[in-house]
């Protein structure tokens, strides 16, 4: 089961219980039955998911539950907090500082993924202004080195290796010096993988680690070798100080829940996921967003973050004040169009927005999702301008209708079923309107300014629902004492 499914069945058990009348031990229980049942197919290990289950057994106590407290919203928070603990091993992991040297080294098994997360993590950290470099010291693979050299001279990150030389220890320890001389200040060791655990494999990483002297060692994962993860990660532990982990192959039809087990045998935080194979397939995990979005509730936080990305800065500040303005129309439909075409893998943006993704871009239909946005964009050109700026759909009577129709060699059932889609991406973002959003690095502003009238408006109906409607809403954010705790739990909350 893939983590999608995973956290649909999770969603359907919540959902299931919330239709029932009257909540009682019955309900609860298979309730937890269905939770558990779709843990264990997401690779999750036995123990973990039995221990989730009694810790939510011991919290709700439904006998002593007060008449009048709503026993869906705490069961509901009881299953989000235990599946945020699971992922959350309590400590953040080190984080490098800009401008500071930081030597971070990568072990993990062959083809797991390190070498592409290497190049991805360094190219992520030069987008952000760091200087970061990369060290192979991978000697056993053939190839290794030129897989790295290819992937740096891409990204234009400096990298150091060799051909010649068969002792990593001696590569790994000339490269990062060489990099602390050109004062870089993210110097990535790759170190070897084999086909399985080893004792030479964790000899030499041992010997690098000792003479590199990482500030951070992250464990490399591949997401869909499911119930061997928590073996796995713990006896790469034992070698190394893993301080992190990042989970791989997040794109596929992985069982994901070796990423939970992972985190448990290792202690050590996942701190970013990889969803494909290219550089910039890669993303910041964050355990509340992610247990937000299993949970289908959307995660806030990322799709501001993807914003913030995805759209070039000179159009970001228009973008969001227009947004925030509650005014969606075809002009800003065809520019997000635009960027989410020039940035690949499409799913990624919308699907962070409650509600968003399944109509318009159904997963694992990504190329059809392009082929159809392709198509409307070319609709749109045969539009004036007066048609893209208008405020209102109102505009497009039929002869409108039928002239785009003719200047785009479409359909007029394409047009409308086009104009359908920007209404209800329209109606969706009028919901936004008047909620300050914030400038990047800003979410504490967006969470002062939430109320829980905005925030009903963005939730999906279903889950206002589950709260317990507007009233239910109020009462939780009042009992979290803040907006920035309320955000915290729906994906959002500063980083
Ligand atoms: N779909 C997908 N493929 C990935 C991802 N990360 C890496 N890959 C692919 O996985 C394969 C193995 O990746 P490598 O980076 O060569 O693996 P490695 O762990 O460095 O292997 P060794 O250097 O031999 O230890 C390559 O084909 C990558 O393109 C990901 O997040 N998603």
């Amino acid at each position: 089961m893939v983590l999608a499914e995973l956290g649909g069945s999770i969603s359907r058990a919540l959902q299931q219980m919330s239709n029932a009348t009257i909540i009682d031990e019955k309900v609860l229980a298979e309730c937890l039955n269905e939770i558990t049942r779709a843990l264990l197919q997401a690779d999750v290990q036995f123990k973990l998911v039995r221990d989730m289950t009694n810790n939510i057994k011991k919290i709700v106590n439904l006998d002593d539950l007060a008449a009048g407290h709503n026993k869906r919203r705490i069961i509901q928070q009881a299953i989000f907090n235990e599946l945020c603990k699971m992922l959350d091993p309590g400590k953040p992991s080190f984080t490098p500082k800009k401008g500071k040297t930081s030597v971070v080294m990568f072990v993990g098994l062959q083809g797991s993924g390190k070498t592409t997360t290497c190049t991805k993590y360094a190219f992520y950290h030069q987008k952000k202004g760091w200087k970061p470099a990369l060290v192979c010291a991978d000697t056993f693979r053939a190839g290794a080195f030129d897989q790295l050299k290819q992937n740096a001279t891409k990204a234009k990150i400096p990298f150091y290796g060799s051909y010649m030389e068969s002792d990593p220890v001696k590569i790994a320890v000339e490269g990062v010096e060489r990099f602390k001389k050109e004062n870089c200040d993210l110097i990535i060791v790759d170190t070897s993988g084999r086909h399985k655990q080893e004792a030479a494999l964790f000899e030499e990483m041992r010997q690098v680690s000792e003479a590199t002297k990482p500030d951070l060692v992250i464990f490399v994962m591949d997401s869909s070798i499911g119930q061997a993860a928590f073996d796995q990660a713990q006896a790469f532990k034992q070698s190394v100080a893993v301080g992190a982990v990042i989970v791989t192959k997040m794109d596929g039809h992985a069982k994901g829940g070796g990423a939970l087990s992972a985190v448990a045998a290792t202690k050590s935080p996942v701190i970013f996921i990889g969803t494909g194979e290219h550089m910039d397939e890669f993303e910041v995990f964050d355990v509340k967003p992610f247990v937000s979005r299993l949970l289908g509730m959307g995660d806030w936080s990322g799709f501001m973050d993807k914003i913030h990305e995805v759209v070039p800065m000179d159009q970001q500040p228009e973008l969001l004040q227009k947004l925030s303005e509650g005014s969606f129309t075809l002009r800003i439909m065809y520019e997000q169009f635009q960027n989410i075409l020039k940035m690949g893998p499409i799913g990624q943006v919308f699907s962070m927005l409650p509600g968003f993704s399944a109509e318009l871009m159904p997963k694992g239909r990504e190329k059809e999702s392009q082929a159809k946005i392709k198509r409307y964009m070319t609709m749109m050109d045969s539009m004036t301008d007066k048609e893209l700026d208008s405020p209102t759909p109102k505009i497009m009577n039929d002869s409108r209708i039928m002239r785009i129709a003719r200047g785009s060699g479409r359909q007029l059932r394409e047009v409308m079923e086009m104009l359908e889609e920007y209404k209800r991406l329209a109606k969706i973002w009028s919901k936004m309107k008047g909620l300050k959003i914030p400038k990047k690095g800003e979410m504490s502003a967006l969470s002062r300014n939430m109320n829980a009238q905005h925030m009903s408006k963005v939730l999906p109906p279903q889950m206002l629902k589950q709260i317990g409607g507007m009233g239910g809403l109020q009462t939780l954010m009042k009992q979290m004492g803040s907006g920035k705790d309320m955000m915290g739990m729906f994906g959002g909350g500063d980083k």
